[in-house]
């Protein structure tokens, strides 16, 4: 998400500076005219606005806040904006170690996968200091379709964890849907057509739909952060803590949740989330 991410800015001949864990993967933004920094703290320190796109909430403190972590770059007049999908106490941690540099903070997580990042139409999640919001809103724009701004810190990490948790329920549904339909002897491709005229559309099934009718499951969004183990947390994982901290009811998204950590459990990780069928299948004995 990250690459296309400042590959799309990088096009519009915005100033970008990149580093990665894994640096070959920014041998490509480098060659497009990115310069390359040797830590997170090097990037903060040249550049006024930072962005970050990591895996995971552990990741996205041991970048921030480990050692030549972004925090040490940073300072008054610099702003640190975190699209990574994290927990609202992730969130609110590198929040307040950012503010002690003296510099502002934005959250802003994403709706929309690796096609949308590369074709700027993401939907950013923003909440936190909102000069920053408006300061870089010109680059949310180069980079989404649309942007929201939510309030304080925890409320865009909160409101992507709902998004994805209901994303999650949907596509475990559907499979179930689509396995049930072939198993009465139903052609499971008229399915997902029929699906795709009616109310219940939705441009997840029409895209995923005819590859998970033949088993296959190109990467867009990885199951592995649809079911994250670091910390013991995971995207639906999260949204169940979240909805447990106010007493919220939960059944349906708590049943998708197995059905992730069984596909995890089969080795899908890096499939994509859609592999989430294959769960479903082994129950079932279902091996077409
Ligand atoms: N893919 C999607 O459709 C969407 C993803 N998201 C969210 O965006 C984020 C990124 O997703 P995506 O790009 O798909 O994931 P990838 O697995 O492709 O990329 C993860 C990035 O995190 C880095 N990383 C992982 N662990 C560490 C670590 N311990 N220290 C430093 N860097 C680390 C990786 O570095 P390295 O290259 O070295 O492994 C890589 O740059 C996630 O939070 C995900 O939930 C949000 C919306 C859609
Ligand atoms: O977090 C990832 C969400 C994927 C999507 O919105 O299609």
């Amino acid at each position: 998400m990250g690459s296309p991410m400042a590959l799309n800015l990088i096009k519009v001949g915005c100033d970008v500076i990149v580093w990665n864990r894994t640096k070959s993967k920014c041998d490509p933004l480098i060659s497009l005219g990115a310069k390359y920094s040797s830590s997170p703290e090097e990037v903060a320190a040249n550049c006024d606005v930072t962005f970050a796109m990591l895996a995971d909430p552990e990741s996205a403190i041991d970048v921030t806040c480990g050692k030549n972590g972004a925090v040490s770059g940073m300072g008054p007049g610099k702003g640190y904006v975190d699209v990574s999908t994290v927990d609202v106490a992730t969130s609110k941690l590198i929040n307040e170690h950012i503010k002690a540099r003296g510099a502002l903070f934005l959250e802003a997580p994403v709706s929309g996968s690796k096609k949308l990042a590369e074709d700027g139409q993401l939907i950013f999640l923003t909440a936190g200091d909102r000069s920053l919001y408006e300061l870089v809103s010109p680059l949310l724009d180069i980079l989404g379709k649309s942007r929201f701004y939510l309030g304080k810190v925890g409320n865009g990490a909160a409101m992507k964890l709902v998004v994805n948790m209901i994303m999650g329920s949907m596509m475990a549904s559907f499979s179930e849907g689509i396995l049930l339909s072939k198993k009465v002897g139903l052609d499971p491709s008229v399915l997902v057509e029929v699906v795709s005229q009616g109310a219940i559309s939705a441009p997840m099934y029409s895209l995923k739909g005819p590859s998970m009718v033949k088993s296959q499951y190109p990467t867009a969004f990885p199951l592995k952060h649809q079911q994250k183990k670091l910390m013991l947390t995971q995207d639906l994982r999260l949204a169940l803590g979240l909805a447990e901290s106010v007493s919220q009811s939960t059944p349906i998204a708590a049943a998708a949740n197995e059905l992730y950590k069984v596909a995890k459990s089969y080795g899908l990780s890096d499939e994509d989330f859609s592999a989430v069928i294959e769960a479903l299948k082994a129950k079932s004995q279902d091996t077409a």
